[in-house]
C-alpha cells in the first residue's frame, strides 16, 4: 500500500479480565460473556474471553505472589520449571502458551485487557507503541464512537518505566482502564462504559476484516513521562498525600508552583517541574506498594497512517 499500511486480519481476539483479582468490572463482563457470549460475536473474528488470575479472583486481590501483569518479561516466560515459581509466574507461562508465544507469530492479533482505576481517569486506553497504527486507527474510532463522552489514550512506551503486561502477548496490546472504582467493588456506570469500549472495538476489527479502509488521521495520547512517588519520612513510610486540589485532576494540567502534596500537618508541596504536565493514576490504590503517587505524561498528538488488511 503506498499511502498507508497493511495489516494482516485479525482472526484470533481474546478479552482479558481479573489480570488483577479485585478490579470487578472486567472479572464480571468476563463472566458474563463466559456464559453468553452472543454481544461479543462477529461473523470475521474469534472472540474468546478469558480470566487471568482465578486465584487472585477468588480472593478478591490483586494478586497472589507477585502482580501477574508485570510478569510477562523474556526471563520469566523462558524459566523453566513449575511448582516451585510463583503463582503469577506459572500463570504468565501458561497464558503465554495459549495466546501466545509472545513475539511470535502464533500469537493472538489482539488481546483487550480489562483493568479499573481507584482513580478518577474516567475510560482511558492503554497502548504500548506509538508505531502500532491498527491500534491507533482501533482508538482513534473508538474515541469517536464514545463521544461524547471523553476516551483518553495512555501510551507507556517509555525507556525505563514500560512493563510487561499480560496482554503483551498479542500482536496487537490494548488495555481497557476504567475509573473511578474502589477494588472489589462494582459500579453500574463504570461496568456499562467498559462494556461499550469492548462493543466499538469488536466493530472496528470487524469492519477491517470485513475490507473497510481507515483513511489517515491524527489521534490525542498522552504519553507517560515520569512516576512521581508519595514524600516520605527517613523511615519511607509516606509523610503527605494526595493535595486536594490535585485529586481527581487526571488528565488535568498541572504547571510549574501547582500544588502536589498536603503534609499531615497541613502543608502545602508544589510542583516543581519545568512546564505544564498531565497526571494520570492520581492516588491510585494499587500503586501506593510501587512507591506511585500519580505518573505524569505530556500530551502529544500522533499522525495515523491509513490502513487496511492484506489480501494474500
Ligand atoms: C490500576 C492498574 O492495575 N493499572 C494497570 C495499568 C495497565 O494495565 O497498564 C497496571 O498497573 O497494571
Ligand atoms: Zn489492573
Amino acid at each position: 500500500m503506498s499511502d498507508g499500511c497493511g495489516y494482516a486480519e485479525a482472526r484470533r481476539v481474546a478479552i482479558f479480565g481479573g489480570t488483577h483479582g479485585n478490579e470487578m468490572s472486567g472479572v464480571a463482563l468476563v463472566s458474563v460473556w463466559t456464559r453468553d457470549d452472543r454481544e461479543i460475536r462477529r461473523s470475521r473474528v474469534r472472540t474468546e474471553p478469558f480470566l487471568c488470575n482465578p486465584r487472585a479472583v477468588e480472593k478478591c486481590a490483586r494478586y497472589i505472589d507477585t502482580d501477574l501483569n508485570r510478569a510477562f518479561t523474556p526471563e520469566n516466560l523462558s524459566m523453566p520449571g513449575g511448582e516451585e515459581l510463583p503463582y503469577e509466574v506459572r500463570r504468565a507461562k501458561e497464558i503465554n502458551q495459549i495466546f501466545g508465544p509472545k513475539g511470535s507469530p502464533d500469537a493472538y492479533d489482539v488481546i483487550f485487557d480489562l483493568h479499573n482505576t481507584t482513580s478518577n481517569m474516567g475510560s482511558t486506553l492503554i497502548l504500548e507503541s506509538a508505531t502500532d497504527h491498527f491500534n491507533l486507527q482501533m482508538v482513534h474510532y473508538i474515541k469517536k464512537a464514545m463521544a461524547p463522552e471523553s476516551c483518553m489514550v495512555l501510551l507507556t512506551e517509555h525507556p525505563q518505566l514500560k512493563y510487561s503486561t499480560t496482554r503483551s502477548v498479542a500482536k496487537h496490546p490494548v488495555g481497557l482502564e476504567v475509573g473511578p472504582q474502589p477494588q472489589g467493588v462494582l459500579r453500574s456506570n463504570i461496568f456499562e462504559s467498559m462494556r461499550r469500549i469492548v462493543k466499538h472495538a469488536l466493530d472496528f476489527i470487524e469492519m477491517f476484516n470485513g475490507g473497510v479502509e481507515f483513511p489517515a488521521c491524527r489521534v490525542e495520547v498522552f504519553r507517560v513521562h515520569e512516576r512521581v512517588d508519595y514524600p516520605r519520612d527517613t523511615n519511607g513510610n509516606i509523610s503527605a498525600m494526595v493535595h486536594p486540589h490535585l485529586q481527581d485532576c487526571d488528565w488535568e494540567p498541572l504547571n510549574p508552583g501547582d500544588p502536589m502534596f498536603q503534609t499531615f500537618d497541613g502543608s502545602t508541596i508544589a510542583y516543581q517541574g519545568a512546564g505544564p504536565v498531565y497526571p494520570t493514576f492520581i492516588n491510585e490504590a494499587a500503586y501506593y506498594e510501587k512507591h506511585q503517587a500519580f505518573v505524569t505524561t505530556c500530551r502529544e498528538t500522533l499522525a495515523v497512517s491509513a490502513i487496511r488488511k492484506i489480501t494474500k
